[in-house]
């Protein structure tokens, strides 16, 4: 067993496992940045990142309730407020439903999941499940790969300025507020599991829970590569692109 690490090397140890694991290394995600997918393909990857986006607030919801601290509640709620807004149509749900907009899919399909691919739904039930069941330490854990979003969300948001007319500014609006709200969010966590994390088992635990995050985020992109890039097996029902690809060319 390891021993105890300073607060120091544990954040080395969680930002090592970022270097090795964090979804910005996929093969899925290389192929969009690099404006090697066609339209019907990033419209598979909007439509099933949707289910994503709607449960960070049911997930956040439940560490919420788990938090005795008053104090601690108060910063976390912030994290709702980002996803759901204080009104209808404001917050990152809405701003996300205006790419799949963009992308030509109808929002009724898409908030119905009907087209979602299974390995979808599985993945992030799992991270509700995990915060639901894990220690809090583990579940604030599990957060922290938004310590690595930035980084990928610049290069997401360049590459697919520059490489597809389908998309504009306006539509990849979701991804402005993230660089500010993932670092803010992530300094908070850091800072949690340095300090919270006393003995070796816990720090073990935390290492594990960034490991088991990192899991989720790249099975929704293996499932993607699978249905969607190669061999194209999409599940029998799951969204399917219409035959024709042209850019900027809706459903
Ligand atoms: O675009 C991305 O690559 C990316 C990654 C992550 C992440 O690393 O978990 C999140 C987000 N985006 C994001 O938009 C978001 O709201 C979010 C919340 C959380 C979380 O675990 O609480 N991660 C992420």
């Amino acid at each position: 067993m390891t021993g105890l690490l300073s607060p120091q090397e544990l954040e080395a140890r969680l930002r090592d496992v970022g270097t090795r694991r964090y979804h910005s290394l996929h093969p899925f995600h290389r192929l969009l940045h690099g404006g090697r997918l066609d339209f019907g393909q990033v419209q598979a990857w909007a439509l099933n990142r949707y289910y994503y986006q709607a449960m960070i607030p049911v997930k956040d919801s439940s560490v919420l309730a788990r938090m005795e601290d008053a104090e601690l509640r108060r910063v976390w709620r912030q994290r709702i407020i980002d996803h759901d807004g204080d009104h209808a149509g404001e917050g990152g749900i809405a701003r996300w439903l205006k790419l799949t907009d963009g992308l030509g899919l109808d929002r009724g399909y898409v908030t119905s999941l009907v087209g979602l691919l299974p390995a979808t739904r599985f993945a992030v039930e799992a991270y509700v499940h995990f915060v639901r069941e894990k220690s809090l330490l583990e579940a604030i854990a599990s957060s922290l790969t938004e310590m690595f979003s930035p980084g990928i969300i610049e290069e997401r948001v360049a590459g697919m300025l520059k490489n597809y007319d389908f998309v504009s500014r306006e539509t990849l609006a979701y991804f402005d507020n993230r660089l500010t709200q993932a670092p803010r969010d992530a300094d908070f966590a850091l800072d949690y599991v340095k300090t919270h994390a006393r003995t070796p088992e816990q720090q073990q635990a935390v290492i594990r829970a960034l490991e088991f995050k990192c899991d989720v985020l790249w099975v929704q992109l293996d499932a993607l590569y699978f249905a969607y890039v190669d061999p194209k097996m999409a599940y029998p029902g799951a969204f399917l692109p219409t035959e024709s690809h042209a850019p900027g060319e809706r459903r």
